[in-house]
Parts: C-alpha cells; sequence; structure tokens
C-alpha cells in the first residue's frame, strides 16, 4: 500500500465516500473554537475584498487585498465561466472514479506528483478530510494514462479540458504577475528592469493541484485540509459552488476564520510564502484551510505558481527601496524544509498565530542576511 494514502485504524485504506463516522484517526480535536465569519458582500470589514482586472484601478484594489488579507476574489479575467463549469465536471467525474482506478495513479513516498493527501499531511499526524491529485502541465498526461490505460474517450476529453484550463490560466497567471508589480508602485521601466534581471513572469512553474473534499458525517472533528500558507508566489483556487475555504483574520474584535463565499465564475488568488518574501513583506501570504460539510461534497482546484525550485528569491531591490530587506534569499526547495522545521516545531501554535512561521524563521531580523537578490544559484 503506498505510505501517503488515507489509512483507517488498521492500517488500510479509508473511503471517505462511505464512511459512516469521524475515525480518531481523522479527528482533529480543538481545531473548530475559533469563530468563522462569512465573508460575503455585506460583512463589512470581513467581506472577502474583490478585484476585477477589467476596472481601471484593480492595481489599487490588488495593493490594498495583498497587504490587508493575502487573498481575494478575482473577476473579469477573461477565463470563460463555461471552461471552468467543464473542469468541475471533468474532475468531479474522475474523483468518482471507484477507488482502485484512482490508486494507479496513487504517489509514493517522496514522490511530489499524483493522486493522495497533499504534501503537509506527512507533517501531522491526523488525516484529512480530503483526497487530492497533485499535477504538472508537463506530467497531465502520463498522470491520466494511469488512471485510464486504455487512453479511452474518458482520457482524451478530461486531458482536452485540462489542456485548455492550463493555457487559460498560464494567460491570467503572466496578466496578473504584471498587476501585482503596478501594484507594487513599480514604473513601466523598473517592471522591464526587474524582468530583464530576474525574468519572474516567463520562469514561473505551474502545479496544479485538485482536490476533493467528500460529505462528511461530523463537519466538527474534520478538517479538509488543515490550515497553511502556500509555498510559492500565488495561488489561484477555482472552487465548486459549495464554500469551504477559510481565510484565518487576527483580531482585534478577535481571532477569526472568514469564509470565502462561493461567487460563480469568480477565482480566488492567495500570495504565497514567496510573494511576501519577493515584496519584502509588503504583500502577505495568507494562512488559510479547508473545512468540509455534510449535505455536499466539494471539489477544487489550486494551481500554484512557483519560481523554479532551485532559484534564489529575495526581496526585489525595486521594492526594497532605500529600506532594508526583511528577508534572506531563499530557493522554493530550501523553503520547503523551513515549512517541514516550522510544522515540527510548532504544530498547532501555528494556527493562533503563537508558533514561529517559516516566514518567521526567514526574517532577516533573526537571522543573517544572505543578499537581497533573485538570481540562479
Ligand atoms: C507545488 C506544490 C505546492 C504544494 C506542494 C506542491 O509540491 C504540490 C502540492 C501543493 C500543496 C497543495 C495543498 C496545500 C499545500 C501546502 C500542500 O501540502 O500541498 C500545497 C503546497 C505548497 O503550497 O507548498
Ligand atoms: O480547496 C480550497 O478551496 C483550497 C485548497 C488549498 O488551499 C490548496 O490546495 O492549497
Ligand atoms: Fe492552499
Amino acid at each position: 500500500m503506498p505510505s501517503q494514502l488515507n489509512k483507517d485504524p488498521h492500517n488500510r485504506y479509508f473511503d471517505l465516500g462511505a464512511a459512516r463516522e469521524v475515525p480518531d484517526t481523522h479527528a482533529w480535536d480543538g481545531q473548530h473554537e475559533l469563530p468563522v465569519v462569512d465573508g460575503g458582500v455585506g460583512a463589512g470589514d470581513d467581506a472577502v475584498p474583490v478585484v476585477d482586472m477589467r476596472d481601471p484601478r484593480a492595481a489599487e484594489a490588488v495593493a490594498r487585498a495583498s497587504e490587508q488579507w493575502g487573498a481575494f476574489l478575482l473577476e473579469g479575467h477573461g477565463v470563460p465561466t463555461e471552461l471552468l463549469a467543464r473542469v468541475e465536471a471533468g474532475i468531479a467525474g474522475m474523483f468518482a472514479l471507484p477507488t482502485p482506478e484512482k490508486m494507479r495513479a496513487a504517489r509514493h513516498d517522496g514522490d511530489l506528483y499524483g493522486y493522495g493527501p497533499p504534501l503537509i499531511a506527512s507533517y501531522v499526524s491526523k488525516n484529512m478530510w480530503s483526497e487530492g491529485y497533485t499535477l504538472t502541465p508537463a506530467n497531465l498526461h502520463a498522470e491520466f494514462r494511469k488512471i485510464w490505460p486504455d487512453a479511452g474517450q474518458h482520457y482524451r476529453h478530461f486531458s482536452g479540458v485540462m489542456e485548455e484550463f492550463l493555457k487559460e490560466m498560464r494567460s491570467l497567471a503572466n496578466r496578473l504577475m504584471e498587476l501585482f508589480l503596478v501594484a507594487l508602485g513599480l514604473t513601466a521601466e523598473q517592471i522591464a528592469g526587474v524582468e530583464a534581471e530576474h525574468n519572474l513572469t516567463e520562469s514561473m512553474t505551474e502545479t496544479m493541484h485538485l482536490n476533493w473534499y467528500p460529505k462528511c458525517p461530523d463537519p466538527t472533528r474534520a478538517l479538509g485540509l488543515k490550515g497553511h500558507t502556500d509555498s510559492g508566489f500565488f495561488t489561484f483556487v477555482m472552487q465548486s459552488q459549495v464554500p469551504g475555504l477559510h481565510l484565518f483574520r487576527h483580531g482585534p474584535p478577535a481571532d477569526r476564520w472568514v469564509e470565502v463565499p462561493a461567487v460563480p465564475g469568480a477565482l480566488i488568488v492567495n500570495i504565497g510564502d514567496l510573494f511576501q518574501i519577493l515584496t519584502n513583506g509588503r504583500f502577505r501570504s495568507v494562512y488559510h484551510r479547508v473545512v468540509v460539510n455534510r449535505e455536499r461534497e466539494r471539489i477544487s482546484v489550486a494551481y500554484f505558481l512557483i519560481p523554479p525550485a532551485d532559484v534564489k528569491v529575495a526581496p526585489l531591490k525595486e521594492v526594497v527601496g532605500g529600506g532594508k530587506p526583511v528577508y534572506r534569499a531563499l530557493t522554493w526547495s530550501e523553503s520547503i524544509v523551513v515549512r517541514k522545521e516550522a510544522f515540527a516545531n510548532h504544530g498547532a501554535d501555528l494556527e493562533f498565530g503563537k508558533g514561529r512561521t517559516a516566514l518567521d524563521m526567514l526574517s532577516i531580523s533573526s537571522d543573517e542576511d544572505d543578499g537581497a537578490e533573485h538570481h540562479r544559484d
């Protein structure tokens, strides 16, 4: 049995979709104590910011949302709603396949890609109420051939839809990167300079993680995805019309989780750890989690934009200006190791802003200066 799969108390594969109760192996005690507030329009300060890319003042809205929340709902992004619906239907069909068929693509220890729980699952002792499938544009076909070895109609249809999706998402990612740089206050000349020096937009890599959160008999004991920050530059999340994504917000008045509303056609953008470093702490990476519910399963796609694994990322000098870099330079691969350490040392404390996060561990005030350039090793 591949070691990464959801296990029951007897160490066998645990079929979440058929579960009648939440076993102790999947129970997250103490994780449902903070208040949860609705982040819909009308929620005042807790309304999740909305950015419309068609708005001439979109860059200002991006700056505000990235500084204050580290996340926003994105509209007017140009990815056809009809395509998003086909992506969702295709993914739902894939997750609905019999377990042995999905297990042909199971990820094994040490693998980054394949079917199974996400990377952070290996840092925690409890199982999450979800299954996932991690893919890249480069391995999409090889992965799907594991699930559909006959390369038949289903394989061809789903691969075609996902290819279309990837193309649209890449174009959007490039446009959003430019908008982020404008939002940081860089002039057109500075943006050209940053791109010439670091090749930020073209070099960022894409990873997709498809999430399936089956219905849960006791959602107050389970967690779809444990609280975490995304490690890369930024992430697009496409969620089905079932809310479940929570963004952490510190008090005052009180620490709380804000539930992202399901807005048809909108994508969610999360800032990741390496973007917080690149922007010298101006744009915040957002701590978030996913809860499940009793009545409806939920599907999402997280599409991560990550710098090449061996490229050092450091605060941009154009952002640091006359100030000081707050973070030391590091690669994405190094950041994953630091994150693992943060989890190992502080575990549940991170949830409540008490422990030392990976970003705290990388801040220069608590470490030596490692230079302020973004360059290849
Ligand atoms: C590129 C990646 C980002 C990710 C780790 C991964 O190698 C593939 C899965 C991604 C994911 C999805 C769920 C949450 C997350 C924290 C995790 O454990 O696996 C993210 C990772 C990340 O942002 O670092
Ligand atoms: O399911 C979601 O809404 C978010 C998923 C997520 O945070 C992730 O895959 O990193
Ligand atoms: Fe995430």
